[in-house]
């Protein structure tokens, strides 16, 4: 793959830079426990991240990625979650290696940086700061930040307009499908980590521009900024 050049580069969160699931784990189980129902684990869990707060609520309530809860289930569950998720938000969850490296990389590269993710806000900037990464970020677009999240292009499109970079000089880090969609619609390149969440399916199935097993493999794909 030849060099790359953009001009700005947004990373997702929850398996990209941060791994997550060990608290998602923690508190969806516990949910569960509360609800008096048994416990799904991480594995499950881990397959079930990605599309915010809510459709995790809704998937461990019914066992699986489709579909819709019990509404009075849900109207049970999601403030249980939310209480147990806000006391352990960084507890268990660790930067993925290479992270800092490659956070470190693009700021001394010229990049201007931004995180967007399906996470709820409340969730993100606690996260961010405590994993010790926020002061990378020039902009933190959230699940419900805007109108609409991934797979949509609105938080990516948001973010260019942001830096004043058009969309085809922007790149996009993220580790699943909801990414690369978002990032085909909004006509960002997208380069994907191998270790992320993606529902249980390898992330080369939706075909993004490069999949990278460490963020520090950048300094071998983007170019420092002119
Ligand atoms: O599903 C979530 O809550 C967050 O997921 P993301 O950071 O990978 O967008
Ligand atoms: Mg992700």
């Amino acid at each position: 793959m030849t060099m790359l050049q953009p001009k700005m580069v947004l990373c997702d969160l929850d398996g990209t830079l941060v791994d997550s699931v060990p608290d998602l784990t923690f508190c969806v189980d516990a949910m569960m426990e509360q609800l008096g129902r048994p416990a799904w684990g991480e594995a499950a869990v881990r397959t079930w991240v990605g599309n915010g707060v809510e459709r995790l609520v809704c998937r461990a309530l019914i066992g699986q990625l489709d579909g819709e809860p019990d509404p009075a289930d849900y109207a049970l569950a999601y403030p249980i979650f939310v209480a147990l998720y806000a006391a352990n938000t960084s507890t268990r969850s660790v930067l993925y290696p290479g992270v800092r490296e490659g956070l470190e990389f693009l700021r001394s590269a010229g990049y201007p940086l931004g995180c967007v993710t399906n996470k709820a806000a409340q969730f993100t900037e606690p996260l961010l700061r405590q994993v010790g990464i926020r002061d990378y970020f020039g902009l933190v677009v959230s699940g419900d930040s805007l109108p609409r999240k991934k797979p949509d292009p609105m938080p990516l499109l948001h973010a260019a307009r942001h830096f004043g970079v058009a969309p085809t000089d922007a790149l996009m880090i993220g580790d699943s499908g909801t990414d690369v969609k978002a990032a085909r619609a909004a006509g960002f390149g997208i380069i994907c980590m191998s270790y992320g969440y993606n529902h249980g399916v390898d992330i080369r199935e939706a075909q993004p521009d490069a999949v990278i097993d460490s963020l520090e493999e950048l300094r071998g794909l983007v170019a420092a900024q002119a």
